[in-house]
């Protein structure tokens, strides 16, 4: 049995223009301790999807799906509390703007006991040791000084840091990493992601690492699901996607990486093929 499973999801928002269909029919499923990569181009629903298993959707969202299935259970239907107990203990998450992701008013400290507090039985010495411990855990240099730190007094790679200590903090059996380091300074992101990586293969958790870089998916991914304009277009284990792309928006991915440069410059997906050229690959 899989740990999260998807099918036919579609997700519309009301907007003064209209509904817009930000995810379209998606199918999707992640094994036990299994990294799957979601790529695809910018606005084609990779957070929103993930944001609907998250129940984080505003309301102007409509969720639609046969099922979400975690664990065996389909957190779609069930009632909000018990949809929390569910979110933030065994799904953590993590976003592309880890500064944003905290509470400015609050330390770190404070912020990682929180999450501590709602999810565990531990009391307050219990949660200190434990939040000192994942500080340690994601690199943070003398954390029992960090703790009380306000997230302005942080980098943004130290942040990111924290974000993934408090995603972490109840053992998650799925991380979801919304393009963890595209906020972040080159040399800042290729340790954030061994970081995400190294602590991956250590819990053993299941990942699923949105991003738009072949590069990473390369290096971290065991599976690919590829999304253009809302639609699951091509899903592949790593190997086989980049021996024998078959979407031509897959393939113009994989030409876009700097080895496959030829020229003084990199190509770009409109030199190789025309927008209607993609979305009839769609039914190939
Ligand atoms: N709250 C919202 N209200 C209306 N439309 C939204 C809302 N949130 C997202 N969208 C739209 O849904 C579509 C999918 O957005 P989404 O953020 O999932 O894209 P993405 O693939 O994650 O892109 P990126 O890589 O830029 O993060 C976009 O067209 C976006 O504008």
């Amino acid at each position: 049995m899989a740990l999260l499973e998807i099918k036919n999801l579609t997700v519309t928002f009301d907007t003064v223009s209209g509904p817009l269909k930000a995810v379209d029919n998606i199918s999707l499923h992640v094994d036990r301790g299994e990294v799957l990569a979601i790529v695809g181009e910018s606005g084609s629903g990779k957070s929103v999807s993930m944001l609907a298993v998250m129940g984080l959707l505003p309301w102007t969202a409509t969720v639609t799906a046969d099922y979400i299935r975690f664990d065996g259970k389909d957190i779609l239907n069930l009632k909000p509390a018990e949809r929390r107990k569910i979110i933030g203990k065994e799904i953590g998450m993590i976003f592309q703007e880890p500064i944003a992701s905290l509470n400015p008013c609050f330390t770190i400290g404070f912020q990682i006991e929180e999450t501590l507090k709602q999810h565990t039985n531990l009391d307050r010495a219990g949660r200190r040791k434990r939040t000192i411990e994942l500080l340690h855990m994601v690199g943070i240099p003398q954390p029992e000084e960090r703790l009380r730190s306000f997230p302005h007094q942080m980098s943004g790679g130290q942040c990111q840091r924290v974000m993934i200590a408090m995603a972490l903090a109840c053992n998650p059996k799925l991380l979801i990493a919304d393009e963890p380091t595209t906020a972040l300074d080159v040399t800042i992101q290729k340790q954030i992601l061994d970081l995400l990586v190294n602590l991956q293969m250590e819990t053993g958790m299941a990942m699923i690492l949105i991003t738009h870089d072949m590069g990473v998916v390369a290096e971290t991914a065991d599976r690919v699901a590829v999304q253009y304009k809302g639609r699951r277009v091509e899903e592949a284990d790593v190997l086989s996607l980049f021996e024998a792309p078959k979407h031509p928006y897959t393939r113009a991915l994989l030409s876009a990486l700097p080895e496959k440069a030829t020229g003084d410059r990199l190509p770009s997906i409109s030199d190789f093929y025309f927008e209607d050229e993609v979305l009839k690959g769609e039914t190939a």
